[in-house]
């Protein structure tokens, strides 16, 4: 383990797949894996299969599989449904709190529907990514530090039982609340259209800005919007979060505040490829990513409307405007919501 700009940085493979196991059972810790999904038919059963058989029926590291489905339109929820998961559609949970569009919302919905120690959140369209990404990002909530042993590439299947050692480490790590990590970021190699690391547009061009001019004890972050991460749920239960496209920046800089930047951990996955959007939809991800942020510095009303207005050629070559209601809600701390 190494301190990236203070944010305590490790590789998938620092841990073996076994001394998870061990660590999990000994400290009695729940592992959910919770997957937004909006209009993911293509590739949210590849996602579900792959993680349902190497790491629930395979070995017992997750307890519980399940997607959200955030109003897709196609047949996410059959695929999903077919492939293992147990599938809820975001505006059936909890009714009774009404019901948002976007990721956020999705992932806040999710919390009540599961009952992991733990969650782990990934992204619904991932093109190249593999089940390592799971036992990965768990490493530094499950224990703390690397494994007992140089690990070469730690193959999924279990490895004999892991030493007490690593038992006792595990269940004084989920004892002390004091030394443990909270929030766990993936991090990647993330090919774009141009070239290996061109991936993450608004990382680049928004989030990063944001972090070097309004939060720079993010700076060590190498990818603060991965889709791919995970954390307590005794945190998640404490954070607002933004029901759009903000909450894995909202999160960030809420964790830091409410614990400090020795409870976020960063791991090295590897590489992950995703399916793109056109640049002109990730203005509306920028600009509720802003939302959020202004929102965090007292210079935005939370949820305050946005409209984004964008530009181009319309019929005939036309120049016209397109304005987009951008929106910018937060959703209250899910352990203080009754019922
Ligand atoms: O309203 C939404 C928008 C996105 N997503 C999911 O959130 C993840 C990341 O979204 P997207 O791929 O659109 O973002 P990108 O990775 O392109 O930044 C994917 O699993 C989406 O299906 C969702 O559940 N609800
Ligand atoms: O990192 C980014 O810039 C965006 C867009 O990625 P690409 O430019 O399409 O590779 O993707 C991330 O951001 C979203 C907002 O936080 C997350 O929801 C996505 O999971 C993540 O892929």
């Amino acid at each position: 383990m190494r301190a990236l700009h203070g944010i305590a940085t490790h590789a998938w493979d620092d841990w073996t797949l076994g001394d998870l196991l061990a660590a999990k059972v000994a400290a009695g810790t729940t592992v959910s894996l919770v997957v937004p999904a909006r209009n993911e038919a293509a590739t949210v059963g590849d996602v579900v299969t792959r993680v349902r058989e190497a790491l629930v029926e395979t070995t017992a590291l997750i307890d519980e599989l399940i997607v959200v489905d955030s109003d897709s339109t196609d047949t996410t929820y059959d695929v999903a449904t077919d492939a293992g998961a147990t599938v809820h559609r975001s505006a059936e949970i909890r009714p009774d709190l009404g019901s948002h569009p976007g990721k956020g919302e999705a992932m806040w919905k999710s919390l009540f529907v599961t009952t992991g120690d733990l969650v782990v959140f990934m992204d619904a369209d991932l093109l190249d990514w593999d089940t390592h990404f799971v036992p990965g990002l768990l490493g530094p909530l499950l224990l703390p530090s690397p494994g007992l042993e140089a690990s070469g590439p730690a193959a999924l299947a279990p490895r004999p039982a892991a030493s007490t050692e690593v038992e006792e480490r595990a269940q004084r790590a989920s004892r002390d609340p004091v030394s443990r990590v909270a929030l766990v970021k993936g991090f990647y190699e993330r090919p774009g259209a141009d070239g290996p690391w061109e991936g993450g547009r608004v990382t680049e061009l928004v989030a990063r800005p944001l972090i070097a001019t309004s939060f720079p004890e993010l700076g060590g972050l190498v990818q603060p919007l991965a889709g791919e991460w995970a954390a307590r749920r005794s945190l998640l239960e404490q954070l607002w979060m933004p029901t759009g496209y903000a909450i894995e920046l909202a999160a960030l800089i809420d964790t830091v505040r409410l614990v400090g930047t020795d409870a976020v951990a960063q791991v090295d996955l590897g590489r992950r490829a995703h399916r793109h959007q056109a640049l002109r939809d990730l203005g509306g991800m920028s600009t509720q990513i802003v939302a959020a942020a202004l929102a965090r510095l007292g210079a935005r009303e939370v949820g305050a409307p946005a409209v984004l207005r964008q530009h181009g050629p319309g019929p005939g070559g036309m120049l016209t405007s397109d304005d987009r209601d951008v929106v910018t809600v937060e959703r209250p701390p899910a352990g203080g919501v009754g019922g």
